[in-house]
């Protein structure tokens, strides 16, 4: 029986998201919560014929929807248009996540939450500090959601491989190159570090395509806005990279896969068996970094720490400019929260 929990399901990542995880033979209620009508979703999604139910809850029936809930996802907010930032969408997604999440410390204060909502990298330590005032927080339990950042990697390297030697491309399967490269950091920009796990690839791409490639996996998101021209950001790409990620979730509290994920995620080093070790690779004011994450019941136990210790003398830099925004986008999430407690 596992309960999972959409809020903000009638928006572009919540729809297709919503149904892909109707999909999903693991899930046994499917609750939709949005502050725009979300009933005749839900209504459709329930004449899909998988055994889970789903039932939509309006703006009022936010601890019904939360109540018993195991994942809470949370695509709630708003989405970028051309010429912005995901920074530029702070003022407003950060009311939204600080309110969604302190619902579902009250309502379904056991769940593991999602955080889809942008910018991640400010959004999980609103997440956090929101739960730990409330006396709710539970280490391994809050994830930002990157995956899309690693779905995209996987992509483009098939493609990037092909332009230097159609050969190379041969065989290769998009699906399946997270042997051969994760992406870590955090989601924006330069943030965004992508991390070959086999050397022969980033060879193969040479000195001219692995900019072009790392720039490519950075700045993604831009491409879809711009292509979007006003209509909003990545919606199914996200949704897809959601459900991924969810999928890997479920796995672990079915106990159908133990431990070892591939899956990156933005998580609170302080509240991971090897958190520390990370800070001493990375710096010891680094609270959140995302990483290959290791889950048990679906929580984050520990995370590959040893791939920092195969960096490239490029990846180090990368690393190095990462670490050093991420500092200043951590900070404002906490302040978001620690200052509005003070007033
Ligand atoms: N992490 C990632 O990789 C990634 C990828 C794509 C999009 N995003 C982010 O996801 C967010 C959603 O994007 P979108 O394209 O779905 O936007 P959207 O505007 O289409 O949908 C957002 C939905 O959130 C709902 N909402 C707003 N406030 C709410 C509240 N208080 N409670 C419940 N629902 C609420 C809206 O009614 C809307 O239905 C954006 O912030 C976007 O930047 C993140
Ligand atoms: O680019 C955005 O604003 C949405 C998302 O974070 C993405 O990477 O596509």
């Amino acid at each position: 029986m596992v309960k999972v929990t959409i809020l903000g399901a009638s928006g572009g990542v919540g729809q297709p998201l919503s149904l892909l995880l109707k999909l999903n033979k693991h899930i046994t209620e499917l609750a939709l919560y949005d502050i725009k009508p979300v009933e005749g979703i839900s209504k459709d999604l329930s004449h899909i014929n998988t055994n889970s139910e789903c039932t939509g809850f309006k703006d009022s029936e936010i601890g019904e929807a939360l109540h018993g809930s195991d994942i809470v996802l949370i695509p709630a907010g708003v989405p970028r248009r051309p010429g912005m930032s995901r920074d530029d969408l702070f003022k407003i997604n950060a009311k939204i996540v600080k309110s969604l999440v302190g619902a579902t410390g009250k309502f379904a204060p056991d769940a593991r939450i999602l955080i889809i909502s942008n910018p991640v990298n400010s959004m999980v330590p609103i997440a956090v500090e929101t739960l730990k005032m409330m006396g709710k927080f539970q280490a391994g339990k809050v994830m930002g959601v990157t995956m899309l950042d690693l779905v995209r990697a996987e992509t483009f390297l098939v493609d990037f491989l092909g332009l230097q030697d159609s050969s190379k491309k041969k065989g290769l399967d998009k699906g399946a190159m997270d042997k051969n490269i994760t992406v870590i950091g955090g989601h924006s920009g330069n943030t965004i570090v992508p991390l070959f796990l086999n050397r022969e690839f980033s060879d193969a791409l040479g000195s001219q395509h692995y900019g072009e490639f790392i720039h490519r996996v950075q700045f993604g998101g831009d491409e879809i806005v711009k292509a979007k021209n006003g209509e909003g950001s990545a919606t199914l790409s996200m949704a897809l990279a959601g459900y991924k990620f969810t999928e890997e979730i479920l796995k672990s509290i079915v106990h159908e896969k133990s431990q070892v994920a591939t899956i990156p995620a933005f998580v609170y080093l302080p509240g991971v068996l090897n958190g520390k070790k990370v800070q001493d690779k990375l710096g010891k004011d680094l609270e959140y970094f995302a990483l290959p994450v290791n889950l048990t019941n679906g929580c984050v136990t520990s995370v590959d720490d040893k791939i920092l210790d195969h960096l490239s003398s490029k990846e180090t830099q990368l690393v190095k400019v990462a670490v050093s925004e991420l500092i200043v986008n951590i900070e404002k999430g906490k302040k978001f929260v620690l200052g509005a407690a003070k007033l």
